[in-house]
């Protein structure tokens, strides 16, 4: 097998804890819409398949029948507001990110997260400048679990080189594990994150690590086999 030269990343539950400044965003809507809160860890379990797919499970868990579509502007203007208040980096993820820089590898980014709050999260942690691409949730008409967005990224990623037998999608819940699949591209997840887990009927079709900081030593690993 070939070395694991192109890297592609998800953000939410992946590289950084964003559910608290996610729900608190969630709930000042609610709230303006006088309803009650939601629980932390129910919102943990809506992320992973975009912001429009978010809201929705949000308005229909509190009771609102309206179209989510509508409410996403606001839902916007609160998130960016406030997106990097209770937000932090899993530990370990800038040192290695900045080693597997140094062994030559190309790092991208595949979330479903809106493109200009993904820019803004990355730039507040100076992370922006280590990935050669960055495809959002809505940067394409299609989002994960299709394969374009993860396509994309490795093709930005390498430009002319781009070869995905080299890459590895590293990511936290089971629509990156369905992403990697339908592009055909091997798979690490990281089931501490949010969302839907990876099923555990499919253990063996992809890789494990329990935190981030077990990534480096697993690439290392499989670059060696
Ligand atoms: O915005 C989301 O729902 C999830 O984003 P992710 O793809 O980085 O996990
Ligand atoms: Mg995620």
């Amino acid at each position: 097998m070939a070395r694991r030269q192109y890297l592609v990343f998800d953000l939410d539950g992946t590289l950084i804890d964003s559910a608290p400044d996610i729900a608190d965003a969630v709930n000042v809507l609610l709230g303006e819409l006088g309803r009650a809160p939601l629980e932390l860890a129910a919102v943990k379990r809506m992320i992973g398949d975009g912001a429009p797919v978010l809201l929705e499970r949000a308005l229909a868990a509190a009771g609102i029948q309206e179209a989510a579509a509508g409410f996403m502007p606001r839902f916007k203007v609160f998130y960016e507001a406030a997106s990097t208040r209770r937000t932090v980096l899993y530990p370990k993820v800038r040192e290695s990110l900045e080693g597997f820089r140094r062994e030559g590898r190309r790092l991208a980014l595949c979330t479903n997260k809106p493109k200009a709050a993904t820019e803004l999260v990355l730039r507040h942690f100076g992370l922006v400048e280590l990935f050669a691409a960055i495809i959002g949730g809505d940067s394409l008409p299609q989002r994960k679990p299709a394969r374009e967005p993860l396509l994309a990224a490795i093709a930005a990623a390498g430009g002319d080189d781009a070869a995905p037998e080299c890459a590895l999608m590293i990511g936290d819940s089971y629509t990156d594990l369905a992403t990697a699949r339908a592009a055909a591209i091997e798979a690490v997840i990281i089931p501490s994150g949010y969302g839907r887990p990876a099923d555990a009927a499919e253990q063996g079709a992809y890789h494990e690590v329990a935190r981030f900081a077990d990534l480096p030593p697993l690439i290392e690993r499989l670059d060696r086999t």
